[in-house]
């Protein structure tokens, strides 16, 4: 007979950027940590935890994680949608970080053990102008990675997503501010500017590097297509959000007009997201992430269907991912066969000072730790020094003034 749930509490910290972290714990002083970070939404994610979730959990069994997860997810009536779907996925990977700790043993033994020494990880590079952003690439490179995320900006364009004008290769989109920023754009003028650059970075970099590029949900089935295609001669390894995805059908005639890898998913957070996407072949890699889809009991299921279609996983990994869902996405890159690739954006400092984790990087690629349950820590005085403030990520116009995807 396992212990009882008998504390369940939010912790809202900012170190660099805001964090909803859920914390539980046992009669028996377990302490188990789960993510439920959404950007730009965090109080609300953090009310439904504490005022709709954390007194359901008293009193319950930690160790039936399935039938709490379905509790919460059946239980809510108005299922799925980003915010309940966070929810869950905190209490989901607490109570996988409290099994482990009762275990002594790390969560990816708890999936079946590793099946792969290390899981491969791709991170950004960034520049508005070209030389810049070869030097960009160049120094991830000479950081250990082996496939890079390149943005650049496009002429005539004052913004653009994944890119800042003086950021030196680096970019975080959440800006500081009671409102979101709003940036211009316009497509016609990426397209004509984008083939180009991501040839120039494939000659630069030789055959051997994995080179990725995101559209951020920006085109018509009918650009994304093209797009596609003028891409093939850089050999990606994957274009990213061409179409915004609540139109699964949209990628059917993307898919019949290219041949670079498709991958869609970050703001997915169910299996009926992506199902069609998966059993129609229509994407090569499915990125929902472990603190938006439902946490890791969720993302097996979808990575199992995904499996029948030879689809890979690769969770999203930005920085508005926590260290404690970093961590529990790699535990679940390390046993789970279909497997592709981890985003890595990297964290502030201040970020892996307030969540002290056992996952680490190198050569390239990542792995969990060996410390039993997730391995990632709260520095509770620490992340009460750093209060919540309010950030948002930026929306876009067209130069007509319309809105558009951002
Ligand atoms: O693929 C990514 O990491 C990006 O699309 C980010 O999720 C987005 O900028 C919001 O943080
Ligand atoms: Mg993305």
């Amino acid at each position: 007979m396992t212990d009882r749930i008998i504390a369940a509490e939010v912790i809202l910290t900012s170190p660099g950027r805001n964090y909803v972290t859920l914390k539980l714990q046992t009669a028996d002083g377990v302490t188990g940590y789960g993510d439920a970070t959404v950007n730009g939404r965090e109080l609300a994610a953090a009310s439904y935890l504490r005022d709709h979730v954390a007194p359901l959990l008293i009193g319950l069994d930690p160790a039936r994680i399935e039938d709490t997860w379905q509790y919460l997810y059946r239980g809510a009536y108005w299922r799925r949608g980003p915010i309940t779907m966070a929810a869950v996925s905190a209490v989901d990977l607490a109570l996988w970080d409290i099994k482990g700790k009762v275990a002594g043993m790390p969560v990816y033994q708890l999936l079946g053990g590793a099946v792969r020494d290390r899981v491969l990880a791709y991170t950004h590079a960034s520049a508005w102008e070209l030389p810049e952003l070869l030097d960009a690439v160049d120094a991830r490179r000479a950081d250990g990675f082996r496939a890079v995320r390149a943005q650049s900006g496009v002429p005539g364009l004052e913004t653009v997503y994944g890119v800042h004008r003086d950021a030196g290769g680096g970019y975080e989109p959440a800006k500081r501010g009671a409102v979101p920023v709003t940036e211009s754009w316009d497509t016609d003028a990426y397209l004509r500017h984008v083939p180009a650059v991501l040839a120039a970075v494939r000659e630069h970099v030789g055959p051997d590097l994995a080179l990725l590029h995101d559209a951020h949900h920006r085109l018509t089935p009918q650009q994304a297509a093209r797009l596609g295609k003028a891409l093939e001669p850089a050999d990606l390894f994957w274009l990213e959000d061409v179409t915004p995805a609540e139109n699964q059908e949209a990628l059917r005639l993307v898919r019949q007009h290219t041949t670079t890898p498709l991958a869609i998913g970050e703001v997915f957070n169910s299996i009926f997201d992506c199902k069609d996407l998966i059993t129609e072949q229509l994407i090569d890699y499915v990125r929902v992430a472990v603190a938006h889809a439902g946490g890791i009991s969720h993302l097996r299921s979808i990575f199992a269907l995904a499996d029948l279609y030879q689809v890979k996983a690769a969770p999203h990994g930005p920085s508005d991912v926590s260290p404690v869902s970093f961590g529990a996405s790699v535990h679940v890159g390390l046993s789970t066969i279909n497997f592709g690739i981890q985003e890595y954006m990297g964290y502030d400092a201040l970020a892996h000072e307030v969540f002290p984790h056992a996952w680490s990087f190198a050569d390239g690629y990542l792995h969990p730790g060996e410390a039993p349950g997730l391995g990632v820590e709260v520095d509770e005085t620490l992340a009460a020094k750093f209060p919540y403030e309010p950030a948002y990520l930026p929306v876009a116009r067209r130069l007509d003034g319309s809105m558009t995807d951002w």
